[in-house]
């Protein structure tokens, strides 16, 4: 009788079932209080029974099938609706079209943890095998305590004591099973678990490693086509996703399956009638469900996008913060984002509605399920076609089908996230390498001189085909020799380092290093041994300066780095930081000055003692005094090797050897600065153009 208190007490299915019991049971040889109570149901419920017996079959066959059905479709859609909402709440992702998932590929990965794997599925399968037997178990367990109950009655005399210990005995090996069953079934789910786990997570690192190794060795123009969120995106979130999709799918799955197999077979041995009408009730509760589902998993989606656009208008914002308040934006941004987070606000608020609406449904039907259970499984005891054990089997096993189906439509979500994530991570990691970043010689007798040559080169961005931004560029750089490149903006000088650094191969045409076409040369000695470059803007790394300067040597001594500091007048002003070499600089090197940041970049570029300096603007971002300053290390840089300037200040490019003036991608001047000036032609006008300038922005700065 505790038993059936405790159990009326926790769990609706099972209350229904005492009561349904009670109802049935005899009750004199029951203490008073018991009595009482099983009195008290009797009258309650009886009649009613009694009176509607014969539309009971109907309403019963009815509520029981469709409760069941409907709960276990409502709680699949609603599932998917969780599921898609979880889905959407992270980046918004933008693919042209989904890459298919490399099963073959895939089972590479897996093959070599291949018997940590079957350990784990056979786990996964042993867990599912006891939950289909555990209700059956149950059931067993349940016939012995309601017959315990029944016969002995606790009454007082001898007799009735052993009956009692007899009927006890007969409960102790069904229990005992059935605690055997749970001991098994939690050994089995931590065996799955932790296996599957452990696989996923090797799997996860080494996906990890060699889709980081493959990206970082594609050419530039995979850079250019690609955004660099979206190639993070691929290292860390589809990973992640993939990852999680493979424990839960090949766990779960499995599971889930076999259960709902084994319960189905299960219910059907128990009780074909309500196991048919429950069948004959889940086309039209499907369709309700993914009508219901599938709405507001649009909402949701649109609802996630919305949240993501705030979430974006707010990253840029903060990301920007310094060009945010030189425009005084902040009113602006402020204003931007409330609109944003309002917007999403609202929908979120819709969705809100619309899923209290649908849980409240879904909640409405799985009570339907143990009400309708009751009514039929009472009726079908009534007319001793079923026992209370087995119409608590049967609340059980529906019970399994419908966690089950949960489970699997939740799985599904994960899945279909899962194989996309992985078909676009190994989109990525299988793309060969290069051929810009592989192969080609290294020079190991020699020392190049630095002396370049640009032969009809013709190029155009592979992003932007049609479009050539160099046609036959002709051009001769002796060793030793600055050459600077001036222009007006986007005519193609910044192109030309990048090609000579052989970031992009020339489409025709050729450049060579003293005599050696630089195709022929592995691409990481020619940037890593033979050229340095210093662009307008330094990335420094948030470390050390004397880790920034090594950056540009592995393995490079203290001695070394502080020599190539010297070099590029920046021992100085690093000494006098309180911790010298050892200063942190900040993230992007935001603690040092323009002028600081580029001396140690020029350090850097430096340590390498490279034949050839690539000036990209170097100065330009400087102001005048820290221009001076860095030009002056630049300048001692500059001795004994070829130096190539892209220059915008054509103030600090007259003394270059020689002067190239590029006009759409065509040299247009060759000459030294008098020789140009005496032309009268474009350098002579740019020079002009930029010295009036000057002249107006000092007046302007005296007046205001
Ligand atoms: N990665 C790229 N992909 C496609 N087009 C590019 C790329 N980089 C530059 N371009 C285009 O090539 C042309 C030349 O650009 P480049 O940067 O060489 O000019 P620039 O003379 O150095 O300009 P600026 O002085 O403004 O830096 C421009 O029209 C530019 O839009």
């Amino acid at each position: 009788m505790s038993i059936l208190r405790i159990a009326y007490q926790h769990a609706g299915f099972t209350r229904n079932l005492c009561l349904r019991y009670c109802l049935d049971t005899k009750i004199e040889s029951l203490s008073k209080v018991k009595r009482d109570f099983i009195t008290h149901l009797r009258r309650e419920f009886r009649p009613k029974i009694r009176s509607e017996r014969p539309s009971y079959n109907a309403a019963a066959f009815g509520i029981g099938g469709i409760g069941i059905a409907t709960a276990c479709v409502m709680q699949w859609a609603r599932s998917r609706v969780l599921c898609e909402a979880d889905r959407t709440a992270g980046v918004i992702k933008v693919t042209e079209k989904e890459p298919t998932f490399p099963w073959a590929r895939f089972f590479q990965y897996l093959y070599p943890h291949v018997w940590h794997f079957l350990l784990a599925l056979a786990s996964a399968l042993a867990v599912a095998v006891l939950n289909i037997w555990i209700p059956q178990c149950m059931s067993e367990v349940i016939n012995v305590v309601a017959k315990l109950s029944d016969k002995t009655g606790f009454s007082e005399n001898t007799e009735g004591r052993s009956a009692a210990f007899v009927m006890f005995e007969k409960l102790t090996q069904p229990t005992f099973r059935l605690a055997r069953m749970y001991v098994s079934q939690a050994l089995f789910t931590f065996v799955y678990i932790y296996t599957l786990s452990g696989i996923g997570e090797k799997i996860a690192m080494s996906l990890r490693q060699d889709l980081f190794k493959s990206v970082i060795m594609q050419d530039m123009a995979f850079f250019d086509r690609n955004r660099t969120g979206e190639i993070v995106n691929r290292l860390t979130s589809d990973i992640q996703d993939f990852k999680s999709a493979f424990k839960m799918c090949f766990s779960q799955g499995l599971k889930s399956i076999t259960q709902i197999v084994g319960c189905v077979i299960s219910i059907i041995m128990i009780s074909p009638q309500l196991t048919g009408v429950m069948v004959m009730c889940v086309p039209t509760v499907i369709l309700v469900g993914a009508i219901l589902g599938s709405s507001l998993r649009k909402m949701s989606s649109e609802a996630q996008n919305q949240t993501a656009k705030s979430t974006t208008v707010s990253e840029e914002a903060i990301s920007n913060i310094r060009t945010v308040r030189a425009f005084a934006a902040e009113e602006r941004e402020i204003e931007l984002f409330s609109n944003e987070v309002e917007l999403a606000a609202v929908m979120h608020q819709r969705l809100g509605f619309g899923i209290g609406l649908f849980q409240g449904g879904t909640n409405l039907f799985l009570n339907g399920i143990v009400l309708g259970t009751l009514y039929l499984g009472g009726h079908l005891m009534s007319i001793g076609q079923l026992t209370p054990g087995d119409l608590m089997a049967f609340l059980m096993a529906t019970q399994t089908i419908q966690r089950s189906l949960t489970q699997l439509s939740l799985l599904f979500g994960s899945y279909v996230r899962g194989i996309s994530a992985g078909g676009r991570v190994f989109e990525f990691l299988d793309l060969p390498p290069s051929p810009l970043m592989i192969g080609g010689n290294v020079i190991t007798d020699r020392c190049f001189r630095g002396n370049i040559e640009f032969e009809n080169v013709t190029f155009e961005y592979p992003t932007r085909p049609n479009k050539p931004i160099l046609k036959n560029f002709n051009l001769n750089i002796p060793a030793g020799k600055t050459v600077a490149i001036v222009g007006a903006s986007g005519n193609g000088k910044t192109t030309v380092a990048a090609l000579l650094e052989r970031l992009y191969d020339v489409d025709e045409g050729s450049i060579k290093i003293d005599g050696t076409d630089i195709r022929t040369l592995n691409s990481s000695y020619l940037r890593g041994g033979v050229l340095g470059y210093i662009n307008q803007e330094p990335v420094l790394f948030a470390t050390t300066i004397m880790e920034n300067i090594r950056y540009g040597m592995h393995g490079a001594t203290d001695s070394e780095v502080i020599e190539a500091a010297k070099e590029a007048n920046a021992d100085e002003f690093i000494r006098k930081f309180p911790q010298e070499y050892n200063t942190l600089v900040g993230e992007r090197g935001t603690q040092l000055s323009g002028g600081q940041k580029q001396r140690v970049a020029i350090a850097r570029a430096l340590l390498k003692k490279p034949s050839i300096l690539i000036l990209d603007e170097a100065t330009s971002a400087l102001d005048y005094e820290s221009e001076r300053v860095v030009q002056r290390a630049l300048d001692s840089a500059a001795k004994g090797r070829t130096v190539l300037i892209i220059a915008h200040r054509l103030s600090t490019i007259k003394n270059a050897d020689i002067i190239v003036v590029l006009q759409n991608g065509v040299i247009v001047e060759i000459g030294n600065h008098d020789e140009l000036t005496m032309k009268n032609g474009v350098y002579y006008n740019l020079v002009n153009q930029q010295e009036k300038q000057k002249k107006d922005e000092t007046e302007n700065r005296q007046h205001g």
